[in-house]
C-alpha cells in the first residue's frame, strides 16, 4: 500500500529534505514538473532523490510542458509514474504504457504543507490493529527486502520511529519502549515505513549498523546472510574492511588490472559454457569479479539494483547490438575454435597471443615484500565448504540410486551415455584397441621402475623388538584388502597416474584392485593404455565414471562397484572434497591416501639455472590446470635473468596446445627473489611444494635443507615430467601445503601394520607394576586386576599388595 502522504517537491527539494527529513520514510516523492525549466532540470532531481526514496514521480499540470519524447527521457531514467489532471494526448498515450500514468491522487501534498504532527497523524490515522494488545506486528527488513526479523510496534514507537528516522519499537518482554540499539550499538537508520493490505502489520524498511539486527549477534533472528550475493558483498566488504594477508580477494583489491582482466576472462568463460553447471559455475565467478569490482570502488549491490530499478521503468529500449570489436572477436574465435587440429590451434594460439597485454608472464616480487609473498604463495583453491555444496547432492545421489545415478551424473558431467558403468577384467580385446608397440614398451620400462623403486620399500620380516627382558613387541604389515584407485580423465587422461597406484598396489598385495577414470567424450571408452596397466597390474574392474560419483561409488559401493576400503588417487577439487567426505564418514568406513589436488612446483634456480630449463619445469606443471600453481625461487637473480626466464616462458607457453590453460595458471603464479640459499629453501619448507626442483650449483648439497616437500628433482637434468612418469618415484604427492604432514604415495600406503606383543612371567614381573600404577592415576581398576590377578597367582606381589 502507498503512504498516506506522497510529498510533492519543487526547486526547494533539498532543503524540504534537510528540513523535513521523515518525509522519506513515504517511499515515494512526487516532482512538480512546474517548477522546473527543463527536462535536465528535472534528470538532475531524479538522480538526487533516488538515493532517498524507492519511488520518485512526476506531477503534470499541463501535459505540454514536455514533449513525448522529453517525456520518455524521464520515464527512462527513472520517473515511476507521470500524475496527471487531464488525459494525455492520443500521441501520447500510444508510447507511455497507461500503467505509468494515474490522476493526482489526493494524497499529493506540497512538503512545505507537511509537519511531523500531520505526517504522523495520517499515518496512524490508516493503520488498525486487532491484537489484545493494541499493538501492531512489524516485520523489519534491509533495503534488500531481507527479513531481519519480526517485532511489535505501539502508537508511540510509531511517533518517535518517524520523528527520529531510526528503528524503534515496542518490546513485550520489558514492556516499554524499545530504541534498537541503544544498549548494543546495533542501531538502526529507518529508510521507509509501509502498511500491508489490510492495514493491520507493519514493514520497516531499514538500513542495519553495527553486527546485525539480532541479539544474538547475527544479522537476521533467523541467522546470518550468507548466501548469494548479498553474502558474498558482505564478506568483501569485510575483507576491504580487514585485510587478510594473503587473501586473493585482497590482491584482486590492490591489483587493478589483474581484478580487470579476471572479469573479462570470466565474462568470456561464460559466454563458452554450454551446460546448466558450467553456465551457472562461470556466471558465479563472473559475479563474485564483478561485486570485488564494485566494492573496491565504493559501489553497493543496492546502488547496482537501484540502477536495475532505473532500467526496468525504461519504456523505450536500445537495439541491444554489440559493439563492433566484441562481435569481431567473437567470429574470429568461433572460426579458429572449429575443429582441433594443429591449424585451428595454431589460429588459437596466434589470436590469443595477439597485443601486448596478452604475455605470459609472472608476477615477481622480493622475499622482503611479507605481504607480496603471503599472496604469491596463497594456492587458488576454492574454499571446501563452496564445493562441499557441489559435491554432497552428488554422493547422495550415489548412495541411494547406485549404478542408475552414475550413468546419469557420467552423462550430466563427462557428455557420455554408458549403458554399463563398470569393465570387468579380463577385459576384451576391443578395449586395447589403438595401443602402440612403442607405447607399450613405454609403459612397461615405467612400470618396471616403479615396481622396483616400491618393492624395495616392501618390509617382508616383522619388526621385532625386546623393549624389557620377557616383553616382547612386534610390528609387521597387511596389505589392505580392496583399494580404489582414481585415474583423472577431465581435461588430460592420465595412464601414468594408473601405473603409480596399480603397481604399489600389487606390490603391498593388495587382493583387490579397482579402477576408476571418466570415459572419453568420443567413444565412451577408457583409454587403451589405462585398460593395459590395469591389466597388468590385475585389477578387477574399471568404473566408468569420475567426479565424486566415481568416489562415492567405491566408497559406499553400488550394484556394481565393489565397495572399497581404501580410495586413492589424485583428480580435481570434486574428486579430492568427495575423497574428504567419505574418509569422514564412519558410514563409509573407508580411509583415503592424502588430499592430492591440483598440480604444483616450487623451482629454486640461482644465476647459473639453464633458463631454458627453468621455463620448461614452470610449464610443465602449469599445463595440467588452471587451479595448478608454479613458484620460481630465485637466488640473487639478477633483473636480466628474470627477463630471460619471463621471455623463455612466454616462448615456449605459447608454443603450447594447452596455453590458454597455461595462461590462467601463470595469472597466479610468482617469480620470488631471495638473497640466500637458506632464505630460498625456508620459502620453500613454508610453502612445503609437491613438487621442488633444484637448478641450483650441487643441487645435491642441499637436499638436507629440505624438510617439506612431496618429491624432489635434484639438479638441471632431472625435469620433473621423468617423475611424473618413468624415474620410479611416485607421482601421486600431496599439494595444497599438506606435504607438512603427508607422504606421497608409496608402499606403505597400500598397507597397514598390526603390531603385537607377547609377555612372558619375567616380563609381567619387570612392567606390571608401571602398569597397575598408570591405571590407578586414571581410576581404571579393571586394567589394574587384569595385571593384579596374574601377578598374585604367579607370587610376584606382597601378600599385603592392595
Ligand atoms: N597431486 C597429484 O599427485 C596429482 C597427480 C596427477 C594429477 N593431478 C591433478 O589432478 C587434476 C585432474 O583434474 P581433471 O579435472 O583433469 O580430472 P578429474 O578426473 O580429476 O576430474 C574430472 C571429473 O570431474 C567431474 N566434474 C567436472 N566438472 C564438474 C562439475 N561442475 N560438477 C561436478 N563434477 C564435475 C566430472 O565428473 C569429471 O569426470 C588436475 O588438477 C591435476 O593437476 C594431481
Ligand atoms: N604432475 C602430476 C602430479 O602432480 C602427475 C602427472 C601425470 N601426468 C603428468 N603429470
Ligand atoms: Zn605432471
Amino acid at each position: 500500500m502507498t503512504f498516506p502522504i506522497l510529498p510533492l517537491l519543487g526547486a526547494d527539494y533539498s532543503a524540504a529534505l534537510e528540513a523535513k527529513p521523515f518525509i522519506k520514510l513515504a517511499g515515494e516523492a512526487v516532482i512538480d514538473a512546474s517548477a522546473f525549466a527543463s527536462e535536465d532540470d528535472v534528470l538532475q532531481v531524479i538522480r538526487s532523490l533516488a538515493e532517498n526514496f524507492r519511488y520518485v514521480s512526476l506531477v503534470l499540470n499541463a501535459a505540454e510542458q514536455f514533449s513525448l519524447d522529453q517525456l520518455v527521457v524521464l520515464l527512462n531514467n527513472g520517473i515511476y509514474r507521470l500524475y496527471v489532471n487531464s488525459v494525455l494526448p492520443q500521441e501520447f498515450q500510444d508510447t507511455i504504457p497507461a500503467s505509468r500514468v494515474a490522476a493526482i491522487p489526493a494524497s499529493v501534498t506540497p512538503a512545505a504543507q507537511i509537519s511531523l504532527e500531520s505526517f504522523t497523524k495520517v499515518f496512524l490515522d490508516l493503520i488498525e490493529t486487532d491484537r489484545k494488545d493494541g499493538l501492531y506486528t512489524t516485520l523489519v527488513v534491509d533495503s534488500n527486502e531481507r527479513c531481519l526479523g519480526l517485532v511489535y510496534s505501539s502508537r508511540e514507537s510509531i511517533e518517535q520511529a518517524i520523528a527520529k528516522q531510526i528503528g524503534v519499537y515496542f518490546s513485550r518482554s520489558r514492556n516499554e519502549i524499545w530504541v534498537k540499539g541503544l544498549t548494543s550499538g546495533n542501531t538502526q537508520t529507518l529508510l521507509s515505513i509501509d502498511v500491508d493490505c489490510d492495514s493491520d502489520a507493519l514493514k520497516f524498511t531499514v538500513s542495519q549498523d553495527g553486527s546485525g539486527f539480532c541479539h544474538l549477534g547475527t544479522h537476521t533472528c533467523f541467522g546470518d546472510l550468507a548466501y548469494g550475493l548479498n553474502g558474498l558483498e558482505h564478506t568483501l566488504n569485510d575483507r576491504k574492511a580487514n585485510a587478510v594477508q594473503g587473501s586473493y580477494t585482497n590482491r584482486l583489491f590492490n591489483d587493478e588490472t589483474l581484478l580487470n582482466a579476471k572479469i573479462k576472462e570470466e565474462a568470456e568463460e561464460l559466454t563458452e559454457a554450454t551446460s546448466k553447471d558450467e553456465l551457472a559455475w562461470e556466471a558465479a565467478d563472473l559475479f563474485y569479479f564483478a561485486m570485488a569490482r564494485l566494492v573496491a570502488n565504493g559501489v553497493s549491490l543496492q546502488d547496482v539494483e537501484r540502477n536495475l530499478a532505473m532500467k526496468n521503468l525504461k519504456i523505450t529500449r536500445r537495439k541491444g547490438d554489440a559493439k563492433a570489436r566484441f562481435l569481431t572477436k567473437a567470429t574470429s574465435k568461433d572460426a579458429s575454435a572449429n575443429g582441433n587440429g594443429p591449424a585451428a590451434k595454431k589460429a588459437k594460439v596466434a589470436e590469443r597471443t595477439l597485443g601486448a597485454n596478452d604475455k605470459i608472464f609472472l608476477n615477481v616480487v622480493s622475499s622482503s615484500d611479507v605481504s607480496g609473498v603471503t599472496q604469491a604463495v596463497t594456492r587458488p583453491i576454492q574454499k571446501t565448504s563452496e564445493i562441499m555444496h557441489l559435491v554432497n547432492p552428488i554422493i547422495d545421489s550415489v548412495r541411494s540410486k547406485g549404478d542408475s545415478a552414475l550413468i546419469e551424473l557420467t552423462k550430466k558431467f563427462d557428455g557420455v551415455e554408458l549403458k554399463a558403468p563398470v569393465l570387468e577384467a579380463p577385459f576384451a580385446a576391443e578395449y586395447f584397441e589403438g595401443l602402440t608397440e612403442e607405447m607399450k614398451e613405454s609403459l612397461d620400462l615405467s612400470i618396471e621402475n616403479v615396481r622396483k623403486f616400491h618393492a624395495a620399500q616392501l618390509q617382508k620380516k616383522p619388526l621385532v623388538v625386546t623393549t624389557q627382558p620377557g616383553v616382547i613387541c612386534s610390528r609387521f604389515p597387511r596389505a589392505i584388502e580392496k583399494v580404489g584407485l582414481y585415474i583423472p580423465g577431465g581435461t588430460a587422461i592420465l595412464p601414468s597416474t594408473a601405473l603409480m597406484l596399480g603397481v604399489p598396489a600389487q606390490v603391498a598385495g593388495c587382493k583387490e584392485i579397482v579402477f576408476a577414470s571418466p570415459p572419453r567424450k568420443s567413444d565412451g571408452k577408457v583409454s587403451p593404455e589405462v585398460v593395459y596397466v590395469a591389466s597388468k597390474v590385475g585389477a578387477s574392474k574399471i568404473v566408468l565414471a569420475g567426479g565424486a560419483q566415481a568416489v562415492a561409488a567405491m566408497a559406499y559401493g553400488t550394484e556394481s562397484v565393489p565397495k572399497v576400503d581404501k580410495i586413492l588417487g589424485p583428480g580435481n577439487q570434486f574428486v579430492t572434497a568427495a575423497k574428504m567426505y567419505v574418509q569422514n564418514d564412519t558410514q563409509a568406513l573407508c580411509s583415503i591416501d592424502m588430499p592430492a589436488g591440483p598440480s604444483e612446483v616450487l623451482v629454486i634456480a640461482d644465476e647459473d639455472a639453464d633458463v631454458d630449463f627453468v621455463a620448461s619445469d614452470l610449464l610443465s606443471q602449469a599445463e595440467h590446470g588452471i587451479d595448478s600453481q608454479v613458484i620460481l625461487v630465485g637466488v640473487k637473480l639478477s633483473d636480466k635473468k628474470i627477463q630471460e626466464i619471463q621471455e623463455a616462458v612466454h616462448r615456449q607457453a605459447i608454443a603450447l596446445p594447452r596455453v590458454d590453460i597455461v595462461r590462467q595458471c601463470i595469472a597466479h603464479s610468482t617469480i620470488i627473489r631471495c638473497e640466500t640459499y637458506p632464505e630460498a629453501f625456508d620459502m620453500s619448507n613454508k610453502y612445503a611444494p609437491e613438487h621442488l626442483i633444484l637448478q641450483i650449483n650441487e643441487a645435491d648439497r642441499y637436499v638436507p635443507l629440505v624438510d617439506n616437500a612431496g618429491s624432489i628433482f635434484v639438479g638441471a637434468y632431472t625435469p620433473e615430467s621423468c617423475g611424473d612418469y618413468s624415474s620410479g618415484t611416485n607421482h601421486t604427492l600431496p599439494t595444497y601445503g599438506y606435504a607438512r604432514q603427508y607422504s606421497g604415495a608409496n608402499t606403505t600406503t597400500f598397507q597397514k601394520f598390526i603390531t603385537s606383543q607377547q609377555v612372558t612371567s619375567e616380563g609381567l614381573d619387570n612392567i606390571g607394576k608401571a602398569v597397575m600404577c598408570i591405571a590407578k592415576v586414571e581410576g581404571l581398576d579393571g586394567h589394574r586386576n587384569a595385571v593384579k590377578i596374574r601377578m598374585s597367582k604367579l607370587g610376584l606381589l606382597p601378600k599385603d599388595f592392595e
